[in-house]
């Protein structure tokens, strides 16, 4: 599928940009005042900073740790899991390959480059201000297999694609099984959660942050929540830089080794009514050490709608965002500039519109 883009996209790779030693950051790169980085609240040694829950998958099915599920998706809206079940081995397997991906010369990588009006492949669109995030990325769908493009994972080096299609399949199981235990802690009917889900559009982003010769001036990515079901983080060489917005201030993830980070998407929000939160994130860079992660997606089939589950609507909790079928939601995501939580603002029904009730009784 071809994504309208709100025109540029920029193909400079930052790993090339740096390759020359580099005193001072080009102007498009910069951000000043409250678009800049300067915002976070620093982890102080007496741990006063809130820190993201941490659950454990195997203890999911007590009531106990389900509930602790339920209020950090509503509270949070992101988490770290451990126990997940993939192996160590495999994530170790997976950091080699796309760290050995990075490395390659720039002319292999830009055989994979982001096409005119698509988003998927290798490079940077700038979805901002017109500002450029200091991150070379890799972006695609691969699901359902019908939607990968020929030109991009059937032509990665075939190492890397063999480790990517067992990570693929560990993490569409994980994704499934904390899908099944939301569905459970929102008293959503499971089949209706795997009618959504199942072989459903998923897609992945592999991002190389470079280090940066001056990070209070540039964003890895900028402020966004993920248009997404749920997305699974892997934060591949343990480089903190991560930050998530919380009661209007940026607090920085620390790394759990084994663990990935779990986080609400937009579609989660708008399946859940708003009981559930996507929260916005972003990711700033540093002076000493490149960053490398991987987003998982998970998201419903193409063919699906996307809307407030019926079984919680009712008289006390009316719907808050309206019905779009998934192709077209995606469709409208791409074409936007990326920008906090705008898109999911589009799908909110005003206020005057709803018939039934008080909106703000569907936080529960
Ligand atoms: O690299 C990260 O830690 C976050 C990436 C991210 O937010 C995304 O891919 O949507
Ligand atoms: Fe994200």
């Amino acid at each position: 599928m071809a994504f309208p883009t709100n025109g540029d996209s920029a193909m400079i790779s930052v790993q090339e940009l740096i390759k020359e030693p580099l005193m001072l950051v080009p102007q498009q790169y910069i951000r000043l005042g409250d678009q800049g980085p300067s915002t976070t609240v620093l982890f102080d040694d007496s741990n006063l900073s809130p820190t993201l829950p941490i659950l454990d998958m195997k203890l999911l099915e007590s009531d106990h740790e389900l509930h602790k599920l339920h209020s950090t998706c509503k509270d949070w809206g992101f988490f770290q899991v451990v126990n997940h079940g993939v192996s160590c081995s495999l994530m170790e397997k997976l950091r080699y390959e796309i760290e050995e991906f990075y490395k390659l010369p720039v002319e292999e990588k830009m055989k994979y480059k982001i096409r005119p009006g698509d988003v998927e492949g290798y490079g940077t669109i700038a979805r901002g201000e017109g500002t450029l995030d200091w991150g070379d990325r890799f972006y695609m769908i691969i699901n359902p297999l019908t939607r990968r493009k020929p030109y991009l994972f059937p032509e990665l080096p075939s190492s890397l694609r063999n480790t990517l299609e067992r990570y693929i399949t560990e993490l569409q199981e994980l994704g499934m099984k904390l899908l099944m235990v939301m569905a459970r802690a929102l008293k959503i009917e499971r089949e209706e959660v795997m009618e959504l889900f199942d072989d459903g559009m998923q897609s992945m982003r592999m991002t190389y942050y470079p280090q940066c010769p001056q990070p209070e001036l540039v964003m890895g990515i900028t402020p966004h929540s993920d248009a997404t079901g749920i997305t699974i983080l892997n934060q591949l060489n343990g480089v903190d830089g991560l930050e998530i917005k919380k009661d209007g201030v940026w607090i920085p993830v620390k790394f759990l080794p084994d663990a990935f980070v779990v986080n609400v998407g937009d579609i989660l929000e708008i399946l859940s009514n708003g009981v559930y939160s996507s929260i916005e994130h972003r990711v700033t860079v540093n002076s000493k050490k490149e960053r490398i992660s991987i987003s998982f997606f998970m998201n419903p089939k193409f063919e699906a709608d996307i809307g407030p589950i019926s079984s919680l609507i009712n008289l006390q909790n009316p719907p808050l965002f309206k019905k779009l079928g998934m192709e077209q939601y995606v469709k409208d995501f791409f074409s936007r500039k990326l920008n906090g939580k705008s898109h999911l603002e589009r799908m909110k029904i005003e206020t005057d519109q709803v018939s039934w009730g008080t909106p703000g009784d569907a936080k529960n």
